[in-house]
């Protein structure tokens, strides 16, 4: 189980010449072993700094991350992380893009070489091994970010907006590529998404934040049986949820906008006149 503990953070504490922002503030969530959880939330309430305080890429302000009870405190080999920019290597190939965190750790080549091959099959790569990624097309480079990730087997997956930047067909497809990987693999994953849609067609359960300071309005349970395929999409039961999601997310996304603005406003200058 995955345990996160009033979890908040807040920039600039230590840096007298900035501002302070709190980010993040007292988000409490038990995540089950193989579960799926999205979290959605308004530009700017702090998703993916909540998703470096659970990689522990930076430190808390307050509260802690446990996996199966052991504080994480530094970088732990349990999870695994894909961003919406993860860059492949584009000196690499393909299967030494999906090799290389295995070289790091000492790997010998043939077992590390038939692991990439799996995860490339399982993502849905076979016969572009040997291809660069400046050949590949958007959504194929987030199919090598996943197989580089997966290959280290990690027990847990932070996925950060991984198909934010690709087209609303690729997006679907990838999304049941996903759903199929995460039933073959077990894993649990944690998921941001600015899209209600993606999250309700993937979840089990859908985390809504509220505005900065980031924490959780609310933890909606997702009712669609699965297995799920887009033959869900438009169904009476699927706008249900999605309705209520909207609804949950519609003043927090106002409020995420006015003080986007707002922070824009103070770094460039609010114009003459306004
Ligand atoms: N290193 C940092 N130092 C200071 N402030 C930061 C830092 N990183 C993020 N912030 C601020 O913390 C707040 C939350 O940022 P974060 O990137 O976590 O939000 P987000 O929900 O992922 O945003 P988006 O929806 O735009 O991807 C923002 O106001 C941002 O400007």
């Amino acid at each position: 189980m995955l345990e996160l503990h009033n979890l908040s953070k807040t920039y600039g504490l230590n840096d007298s010449s900035v501002s302070t922002v709190n980010a993040v503030d007292g988000i409490d969530l038990m995540v089950e072993e193989g579960e799926f959880v999205s979290i959605i939330g308004p530009t700017g309430c702090g998703k993916s700094t909540l998703f470096e305080l659970i990689g522990a890429l930076i430190d808390p302000t307050e509260g802690e991350v446990r996996i199966e009870d052991d504080p994480v405190t530094e970088p732990d080999e349990r999870i695994g992380m894909v961003f919406q920019d993860t860059s492949t290597f584009p000196w690499l190939s393909v299967i030494e893009n999906v090799e290389f965190g295995l070289k790091m750790n000492g790997v010998p080549k043939t077992e590390r070489r038939d692991r990439a091959r799996e995860m490339i099959d399982l993502v849905g790569l076979s016969g572009f091994e040997e291809a660069s990624p400046t050949e590949l097309s958007g959504g194929m480079n987030q199919r090598v970010a996943i197989a580089r990730t997966l290959v280290m087997n990690p027990d847990i997956i932070l996925m950060d907006e991984p198909f934010g930047a690709l087209d609303e067909q690729t997006r679907l497809i990838l999304g049941e590529e996903l759903l199929r990987i995460w039933r073959e693999t077990g894993a649990t994953i944690l998921f941001v998404t600015h899209s209600i849609n993606e999250a309700v067609h993937l979840s089990d359960r859908i985390a809504v934040m509220s505005a900065r300071p980031g924490r959780f309005k609310e933890i909606v349970e997702n009712p669609l049986p699965r297995p799920r395929t887009d033959d869900i999409l438009g169904r009476d039961e699927y706008n249900d949820i999605v309705n209520r999601l909207w609804d949950e997310l519609r003043a927090e996304s106002k409020k995420g906008l006015q003080q986007k603005m707002e922070e824009e406003a103070q770094e460039y200058g609010a114009p003459e006149g306004a």
